[in-house]
């Protein structure tokens, strides 16, 4: 993590005044389908009744059945590694993808029925790199100007404007006819803000707004999101894979995996004690020193999964440290179990073996962790799979399934306030999480 410091969060919490949410997000998805061309999307179906082929409709679940409310005034941050949804939630939110499920409602109207107009006028969104996103043929003051030209503001009032707003932001009123080019990293970010300012809107999507910005400038842009959500009442919604810079400025924390949100906590109660394993471990990350490659090193073994084809269950449990072994099984004596299973739903064991047993040694050997009757149910799974009896033999391998791989779980309250979707009891986690 960077070394923002934690600022003292009082007066942000205070802020917030208990109305109505201003945001709203129900059931949130967005699917890309997998474009693969006709012959790559046919898929032999082995446990269809009829015709043996499908159409593979994969596609990448970048956001996957999404819920939480903003109150106005608040900030929530969102946090998660690179290619977990968070910029397509984003988009999403303010329209710039269409959702493929689930509702979003600002200030008490759904986003689809009200004036585009209207939405648009006040939500803004800022983006990480201000470079590309400022035109630099164009004057910055200009540039700020451009919403309020949308708005019917007429000429000598929009630079009065401009030119208040480029004060706001900490630039001088001299700067309104310079370049983009002529400003720093860090003085760009405070143009693109004064821009999205500019019509007064209620709600501010900030996505990595710091990414890519010295530490020291990181502290001032965020002080001055600080000082503007003050003066403007703003909410803001920010998205950044910097756990440090969501903890200096966020009220709330909703922490993102594949697509889904896993953990969502206020600020500080997240860094003081974490009610889910990907939280606990994304906190043990440290910063990619590769400029190539931003992003955090995660401490977690194993790849991240792909969005177009998450693992069952929980999704997290192929990379967690606190993963739950079923009753009477060792670590190893798992890992074999689990492996024959895996290869009967791939119908991959060795069908030239004429004995249930001989498969069965195969994969267990001489592992002691393994209980008798998960012992005995895999005997008789391998004697089916050895008949071509393909599906009787997973499901009776799946009955010692893991329940971190046979069911999904739900994001339940955990303290007051708080929502995490882990199968570990709270104060089993308290246990068995590492110090
Ligand atoms: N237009 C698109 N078409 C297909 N897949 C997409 C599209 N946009 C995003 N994705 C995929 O959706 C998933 C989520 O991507 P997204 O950019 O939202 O994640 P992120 O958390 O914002 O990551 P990053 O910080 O790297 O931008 C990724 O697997 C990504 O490849």
């Amino acid at each position: 993590m960077s070394t923002i410091d934690q600022r003292d969060t009082d007066d942000r919490t205070d802020r917030v005044d208990g109305r109505e949410p201003l945001l709203e997000v129900t059931d949130l998805q967005k699917h890309f389908p997998v474009h693969s061309g006709l012959f790559a999307s046919v898929r032999f179906d082995r446990d269809s009744d009829g015709f043996p082929v499908r159409f593979d409709e994969s596609s990448v679940k970048a956001v996957d059945g999404v819920s939480f409310s903003i109150e106005p005034g608040e900030t929530l941050g969102v946090v998660g590694e690179s290619g977990c949804g968070k910029s397509t939630l984003a988009r999403t939110i303010v329209g710039l993808e269409e959702p493929t499920a689930g509702e979003v409602r600002f200030d008490g109207e759904r986003t689809d029925e009200i004036e585009e107009s209207e939405f648009r006028k006040r939500t803004q969104m800022v983006f990480q790199d201000p470079q590309s996103s400022l035109n630099g043929r164009r004057k910055i003051g200009h540039i700020i100007e451009d919403p309020l030209e949308g708005a019917g503001w007429e000429k000598s009032r929009r630079q009065e404007r401009s030119l208040e707003l480029l004060e706001q932001v900490g630039l001088k009123r001299e700067y309104y006819n310079r370049y983009p080019h002529e400003f720093s990293g860090g003085q760009r970010q405070r143009i693109n803000l004064a821009r999205s300012l500019s019509i007064n809107p209620d709600l501010v999507i900030a996505d990595e707004p710091v990414s890519g910005l010295d530490v020291s400038v990181q502290a001032q842009i965020l002080n001055l999101m600080d000082d503007l959500q003050e003066e403007y009442g703003l909410t803001y919604l920010l998205i950044s894979h910097d756990l440090s810079v969501v903890r200096y400025i966020a009220d709330r924390v909703a922490v993102m995996y594949l697509g889904e949100f896993v953990e969502l906590s206020p600020t500080e109660e997240l860094f003081t004690d974490q009610h889910h394993p990907y939280t606990s471990s994304l906190l043990r990350s440290v910063p990619n020193p590769d400029p190539d490659q931003p992003g955090v090193q995660s401490v977690l073994g194993g790849t991240v999964p792909s969005a177009s084809d998450p693992p069952r269950g929980c999704r997290f449990h192929t990379r967690c440290p606190d993963f739950i072994l079923p009753d009477g099984f060792s670590r190893d004596g798992y890992e074999a179990y689990d492996q024959l299973l895996a290869d009967v739903r791939e119908r991959t064991i060795d069908a030239d073996a004429d004995e249930p047993n001989a498969v069965v040694d195969a994969y267990f050997g001489d592992s002691d962790g393994i209980p008798s009757a998960a012992r005995g149910d895999a005997e008789r799974a391998a004697e089916r799979a050895l008949e071509g009896e393909w599906a009787t033999a997973r499901e009776t391998l799946e009955a010692h399934e893991s329940i971190c791989q046979s069911a999904a779980p739900a994001l339940e309250s955990t303290a007051p306030d708080r929502v995490a979707a882990c199968h570990l009891e709270i104060d089993e986690r308290g246990e068995t999480r590492e110090p």
